[in-house]
């Protein structure tokens, strides 16, 4: 069953925007690997972790990434978290060294049902509410629970009238 989620405030980010917190994002992730720093791979919940993950994988220069796939809303409605496609079972083992990249973290339901199944990778979403907080390890900004966050893939530049009328 899903449900309407009561979103008050809309939080519209641009490419540039979403470029410079995953590449904020990949700073503060940076040498903390347990391998000497360094990560074994970049694994992207898809879709929405892709763009981010793209971005962090070039900072640090890691080569090795991979998707899961997990789906849980249909436009704002919610539903239950499922996978749909793994990640390559001999590269995750049980997470160790891992990055896992989403682009945010909301209910925290996506990042719990993939916590279950990796429970040693490093979990790390650009932006975060504060439900879903307690499931991510790193992230960049927090907004509010009433608050929609509109990507840049899912929106159009458009014109707009003037606050006064132009006739
Ligand atoms: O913390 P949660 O409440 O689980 O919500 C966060 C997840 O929801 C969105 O993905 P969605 O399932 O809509 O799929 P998409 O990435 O393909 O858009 C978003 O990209 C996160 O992955
Ligand atoms: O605020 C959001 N924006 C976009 N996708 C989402 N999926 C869960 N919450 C959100
Ligand atoms: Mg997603």
């Amino acid at each position: 069953m899903s449900e309407r989620l009561p979103h008050e405030k809309g939080f519209h980010i641009s490419w540039d925007q979403i470029h410079r917190d995953s590449r904020a994002l990949a700073w503060r992730l940076d040498g903390q690997g347990p391998d000497d720093g360094a990560w074994k791979a970049v694994v992207a919940i898809t879709r929405g972790g892709m763009a981010p993950a793209m971005i962090l994988s070039r900072e640090l220069d890691i080569r090795t990434v991979d998707t899961i796939s997990v789906m849980s809303y249909h436009h704002q409605d919610r539903g239950e978290a499922q996978v749909l496609k793994s990640p390559d079972k001999e590269l995750m083992g049980d997470g160790d060294g891992i990055l896992i990249i989403d682009d945010l973290v909301d209910s925290g339901k996506t990042l719990d049902l993939v916590r279950k199944l990796y429970p040693k990778a490093h979990f790390a979403t650009v932006y975060a509410k504060p439900k879903g907080r307690p499931m991510v390890d790193t992230f960049i900004t927090e907004v509010s629970q009433d608050t929609w966050i509109f990507f840049p893939w899912d929106m159009a530049l458009q014109y707009v009238e003037p606050y006064r009328g132009t006739d």
